[in-house]
């Protein structure tokens, strides 16, 4: 008999679902392992109204093979103009969950994205009466900050002054890659949070640049110093509440990501719960993998835990060069690695 492990069913609080054939193509590798995910906005026009959100959960839907329960929760692109009329009609009929704040320029499709969060004020306070999670893709854009250097000049120039303005403001720091932010987010209060990739704790810069240029190991944020990884890996494993499961699982075509301009995100959704189990049970942590995956998410945004249970046994894995969606193929995060345990649903 193979080891085993219950727990939970697991949510993913920050993915890239896409739309279109891409949709179609990488849906069902999120909602076969959660129950529910924060999907993020940054389409082509991004997700900007709460109709736009209707729309595109929808289309979602739509996409999920029948049998699995899934449920996307949507999320608003902040922009200057965001009306805060417009976040609060959607949060509370339903349609919107958090909003979604990207530096303007930061990352994928964020050129419309926010030039100074001192023009989101009026959204950003009724958003703290609400109760609204605000998401935040935490660089800045400066062309005279150094790449490696924008998530923790982030927290000095924006992070820090934004939660002394506005103490009850409930905000997630996606995708952290830095030592600066653990300790940012564990000093803070409880109301701020923060979500690690996979891909995050796996590896550091040098799998991107070592023996060659890797574009599959290109994300933003940028991954770190190994010193930055090792961070990465005592918070998530550490059983705080204030860190939980966010892949940023982020499709893009082969040929995209295999360019002269590469373009920036790692499509980990298909072994996401393997790649994570793996640094929980390499940092000898497992019993602190449900609160990651299944709690602290839930109990962050004021939802309920989910019912229903997944299951893990300790069987090598091995993961696939490449995907094939309708019209392109992906390469996923581990592409021809094996991987020690595997999701049995
Ligand atoms: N993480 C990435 O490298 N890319 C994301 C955008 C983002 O989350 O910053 C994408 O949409 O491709
Ligand atoms: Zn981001
Ligand atoms: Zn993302």
């Amino acid at each position: 008999m193979s080891e085993s492990l219950t727990i939970r069913r697991p949510d993913d609080w920050h993915v890239h679902l896409r739309d279109g054939a891409m949709l179609e193509g990488v849906v069902a590798h999120t909602a076969r392992q959660f129950a529910r995910a924060i999907v993020m906005p940054n389409l082509t026009p991004p997700v900007t109204t709460v109709e736009a959100a209707e729309a595109y959960r929808a289309r979602i839907l739509a996409a999920v093979p029948e049998g699995l329960a899934f449920e996307p929760l949507m999320t608003c692109y902040l922009t200057d103009n965001t009306d805060p009329e417009e976040v609060r009609r959607g949060f509370e009929s339903g349609v919107f969950t958090a909003c979604k704040l990207y530096p303007a320029g930061a990352t994928t499709n964020s050129d419309s994205g926010v030039t100074d969060v001192a023009n989101i004020r009026g959204v950003l306070e009724v958003m703290a009466e609400i109760g609204m999670v605000l998401c935040v893709h935490g660089e800045v854009t400066s062309a005279d900050i150094d790449i490696f250097d924008r998530e923790a000049v982030f927290i000095e120039r924006v992070m820090t002054p934004l939660l002394a303005s506005l103490p009850s403001l409930k905000i997630v720091f996606e995708h952290i890659t830095t030592s600066e932010a653990v300790a940012f987010v564990e000093s803070a209060p409880d109301n701020v949070a923060a979500t690690i990739t996979p891909q995050h704790l796996h590896i550091n810069r040098n799998a991107m640049l070592v023996g060659g240029i890797r574009p599959h190991a290109y994300c933003l944020p940028v991954a770190k110093r190994e010193a930055h990884r090792l961070a990465l890996r005592k918070a998530a494993t550490s059983g705080s509440p204030k860190f939980f499961l966010g892949t940023d699982s982020a499709p893009h075509a082969r040929e995209a990501k295999e360019s002269a301009c590469g373009c920036a995100g790692i499509f980990n959704a298909p072994y996401a719960l393997e790649s994570y189990l793996a640094v929980f049970d390499e940092e000898e942590a497992i019993a602190h993998f449900e609160g990651f995956a299944s709690l602290h998410g839930p109990r962050f945004y004021g939802l309920p835990e989910n019912q229903a249970t997944v299951a893990f046994e300790k069987v090598d894995t091995p993961v696939p060069a490449t995907i094939a969606t309708a019209d392109t193929e992906l390469v996923p995060f581990h592409a021809g690695e094996t991987l020690r345990w595997r999701f049995a649903g």
